[in-house]
């Protein structure tokens, strides 16, 4: 059984106890209706997401002493174009508490970091004030995957489609996904390889869709190896958690981005 698999095990049940426990429209908090596709295609510098990430299955705790509030405020004061939450408690402690924490005190689009195989899980992330939510193509079939991303789009959410291979990369295109995510992590090893990024962008038409690279980025020549292949934004979780000088972190990965 592979890491995902444990995750989506846990999901289903989330989902069972979260059909019971939550009304849509329960929760409501701040919206702010901005676009990460429109704010990003038109930024002349690698935009970042930026991830509030407290521990992850690979590296254990990361910064379990994070202030949700504070470091939103710090992410977007230091030039970050999206702040992702992982909202997940068993595997990455993080809560939905955390995302309406930085959703209050943030401008900038929101990304609800979970697992998402249902639509009650997108109902809670646009009433937590979400922007956009992440579908994971190796975690449904594609019909499922088709199906929640009408929802969540009808709804008026972003959704960031995440791909590792080829075969999850043409499910993203015959969907229709606009901002498409390369995880550079594979979820089986662990393993990251910027390659992932490489060989995948080759066939995507980066004019038309936002390609986003996700996962090991540490720093500018990271950075600069992705812009090549045609990444408009980087998606950085550890890296952000453990910086000590958060300004000079995102100076450094905000490469300029060529013609
Ligand atoms: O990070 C993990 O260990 C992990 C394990 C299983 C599923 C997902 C996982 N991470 C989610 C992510 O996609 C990353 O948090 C994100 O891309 C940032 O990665 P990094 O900058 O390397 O922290």
């Amino acid at each position: 059984m592979t890491i995902l698999d444990k995750i989506l095990a846990e999901k289903q049940k989330e989902v069972a106890d979260l059909k019971e426990s939550y009304q849509p429209g329960e929760i409501q908090a701040k919206r702010v209706n901005v676009s990460l596709y429109d704010s990003f295609m038109n930024a002349d510098k690698m935009s970042i997401i930026a991830e509030m990430k407290r521990a992850s299955p690979s590296k254990g705790l990361i910064n379990d002493g994070v202030e949700p509030s504070a470091q939103g405020r710090i992410y977007e004061t230091c030039g970050a174009g999206a702040i992702s939450v992982l909202t997940d408690t068993p595997f990455f402690q993080g809560t939905m508490e955390d995302m309406q924490e930085v959703r209050e005190v943030v401008d900038i689009p929101v990304l609800n970091k979970d697992f998402i195989i249902d639509e009650i899980q997108i109902d809670r992330a646009y009433d937590a004030g979400a922007n956009l939510i992440l579908l994971i193509a190796a975690a449904l079939p594609e019909q499922r995957l088709a199906e929640l991303y009408q929802y969540a789009s009808e709804k008026g959410l972003e959704i960031l489609f995440e791909v590792h291979n080829e075969a999850e990369l043409a499910v993203a295109q015959r969907i229709g996904a606009q901002i498409i995510g390369i995880n550079n992590r594979d979820l089986k090893t662990f393993e990251v390889d910027l390659a992932t990024t490489e060989r995948l962008a080759e066939k995507i038409d980066t004019t038309k869709t936002l390609l986003i690279s996700e996962s090991g980025m540490k720093e500018k020549s990271d950075v600069e190896r992705v812009q090549k292949v045609g990444a408009r934004g980087i998606l950085v979780g550890e890296t952000m958690m453990r910086s000590v000088d958060l300004k000079e972190t995102f100076d450094s990965l905000r490469v300029p981005l060529g013609e």
